[in-house]
């Protein structure tokens, strides 16, 4: 007998506990699907709008693109705080690095990506239907992750491709969406292309979306990101051998505005902050 009260107590509160569960869960994948079916019909929209402008794939249909991304963050209550765009205003080519936390991160990209600006991207994307056929028209360049040297030749090329089109490239030197209120260490690529380029790296640091945009909490409702342009990092007279350093210091100025922005006390790692 006493076993069957224990059940039906626990019955009382597990049941609502389950339903809730099973409702803000379902409200989070809702809101993703429809996220993603946006991104899916703004690209549609947006494809032909760039065919007709511009004839093909050109970093001038990020224009047109930038335009069209920046109307989501109405459908979804995200707002954006701005500080230092004025440190985008710099001549010629440079190699922007910003954190990357999820698949929300492009509106964020959108709302400041200066002009001639084209990303690196997983290869992946390519095959993601209108989206793919979007970043393609774009100009974003595809890397394969998997391909150390692979990835390598093809940012050799993008080194001389900056210099001779006059681009801006924005790479995640994550390497991958990151959503854990941290920074992971970074890749070393931005890095190396922006000494085989000789440009500037700028860096862009968007704060914590974990208050309304945690996968684990099946979270997802309206809210503000402040975002950072941090003034350019001058590359010139580095060589290989200041690869390391360079990304170390880029990683540890970054993390610290990453804390500051997420209202969060910076916590020193004391961990070396280059990918091995
Ligand atoms: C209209 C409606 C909406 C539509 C919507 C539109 C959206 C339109 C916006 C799209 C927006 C897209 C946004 C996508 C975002 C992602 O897809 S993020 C994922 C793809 N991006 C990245 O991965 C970039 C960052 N990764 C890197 O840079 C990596 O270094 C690489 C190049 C992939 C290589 O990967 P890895 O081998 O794992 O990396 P790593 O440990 O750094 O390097 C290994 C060794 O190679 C060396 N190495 C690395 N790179 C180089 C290099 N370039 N040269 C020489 N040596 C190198 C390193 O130094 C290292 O050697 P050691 O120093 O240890 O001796
Ligand atoms: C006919 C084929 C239909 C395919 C349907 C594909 C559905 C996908 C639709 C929309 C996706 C919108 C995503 C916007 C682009 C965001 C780019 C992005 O953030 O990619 C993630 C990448 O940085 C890192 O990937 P991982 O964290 O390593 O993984």
């Amino acid at each position: 007998m006493d076993l069957w009260w224990l059940l039906w107590i626990s019955l009382l509160f597990l049941v609502p506990f389950i339903l809730m569960e099973i409702s803000s869960g379902f409200k989070f994948h809702f809101k993703l699907v429809y996220y993603c079916a946006m991104c899916l019909l703004l690209s549609a929209l947006a494809a032909p709008m760039c065919l007709l402008t511009n004839g093909g794939r050109t970093v001038n249909n990020m224009r047109i693109i930038s335009r069209v991304v920046r109307t989501l963050k109405y459908f979804f209550g995200v707002r954006f705080e701005v500080k230092g765009l004025e440190n985008f205003q710099i001549d010629g080519p440079c190699v922007i690095i910003s954190n990357h936390q999820s698949i929300l991160d492009m509106m964020g990209l959108m709302e400041i990506l200066p002009d001639r600006c084209v990303q690196i991207a997983k290869k992946e994307l390519m095959y993601a239907g209108s989206v793919g056929l979007i970043t393609y028209l774009g100009g974003v360049i595809y890397i394969n992750r998997k391909r150390t040297s692979d990835a390598k030749s093809i940012m050799a090329a993008v080194a001389q491709a900056m210099i001779s089109d006059n681009l801006k490239v924005w790479i995640y030197p994550e390497g991958t969406r990151n959503n854990s209120g941290d920074l992971l260490p970074f890749k070393k690529g931005a890095f190396h292309l922006a000494l085989q380029a000789q440009v500037p790296i700028i860096p862009v640091v968007y704060s914590s979306l974990t208050s309304f945009y945690n996968q684990k909490k099946n979270l997802f409702t309206g809210g503000t990101v402040k975002v950072e342009i941090l003034p350019k990092i001058d590359t010139s007279g580095l060589t290989e051998n200041d690869i390391t350093d360079l990304t170390e210091r880029c990683h540890q100025t970054m993390r610290q505005v990453f804390f500051r922005l997420s209202n969060k006390p910076y916590e020193s790692n004391g961990q070396s902050n280059c990918a091995q």
